[in-house]
């Protein structure tokens, strides 16, 4: 593994197509080149609340995340630490009681709402990414994935969508598209846009690289 592993920050609107777009950059290195870290996996453990009472959490909100636990974990990483990476459960609003261990590789890719929400964390990327696609889209795929993969209902999703998500939406996730070096429209069948990502990702893990030598 090269010095210090290059950081980039993939940001966008709930069903922007964030991991499409992380997964079609990895598909393109080795398994042993890219580690994902979801800021999902970092909201704050709920674990001591009634299933009932984690219903009203806002999860659009920046307050929902352990930021503070991220931070430091992408510090070890960056110091060539193993971290204990939580695992979130979706159907029970907080973290499962397993952890991933996980070792640094040449790039991480951070991916989330609010990756570029946080300062400390812009300060720690060296590309930043915001998936930009349309309200309609993003709200017919997450209808859709929401009831498929993390147990809603129809009900539930609107009601989600209206009350939390679409105010946190314009408030805090879209104003961090101006911190983005690159904004790909329409995520993870944006050929043209993942070819882009992936010869910059070349480029720089070649010239860390020789650096080295
Ligand atoms: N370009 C696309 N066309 C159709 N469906 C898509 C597209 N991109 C993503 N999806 C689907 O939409 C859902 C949300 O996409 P995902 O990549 O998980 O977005 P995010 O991580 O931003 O929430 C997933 O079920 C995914 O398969
Ligand atoms: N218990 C939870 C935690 C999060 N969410 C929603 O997930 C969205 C972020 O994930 P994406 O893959 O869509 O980026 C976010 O908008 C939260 O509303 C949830 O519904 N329940």
């Amino acid at each position: 593994m090269q010095d210090k592993p290059v950081v980039i920050g993939v940001a966008g609107g709930s069903g922007s197509g964030k991991t499409s777009v992380t997964r079609s950059i990895c598909q393109r290195f080795s398994d042993q080149t890219i580690l994902v870290i979801e800021q999902d996996y970092y909201y704050k453990d709920q674990s001591h609340l009634p299933f009932e009472e984690r219903l009203n959490t806002n999860y659009d909100h920046p307050l929902a995340f352990d930021n503070d636990l991220l931070i430091s974990h992408i510090y070890d990483l960056l110091n060539g630490k193993e971290i204990e990476k939580p695992v979130y459960d979706y159907k029970v609003h907080t973290r499962s009681k397993e952890v991933i261990k996980v070792k640094p590789k040449d790039v991480i890719i951070l991916e989330g709402i609010l990756i570029l929400e946080d300062p400390r964390l812009v300060d720690l990327m060296d590309i930043k990414v915001y998936v930009d696609t349309d309200a309609d889209l993003r709200i017919i795929r997450r209808l859709m994935r929401d009831i498929n993969e993390r147990g809603r209902s129809l009900d539930s999703v609107i009601d989600q969508y209206i009350n939390n998500v679409r105010p946190s939406h314009l408030q805090f996730i879209e104003p961090t598209k101006r911190y983005a070096d690159i904004i790909i429209p329409e995520g993870g069948q944006n050929h043209v846009a993942i070819d882009i990502m992936a010869t910059k990702i070349e480029t720089i893990l070649y010239k860390n690289q020789h650096k080295q030598i």
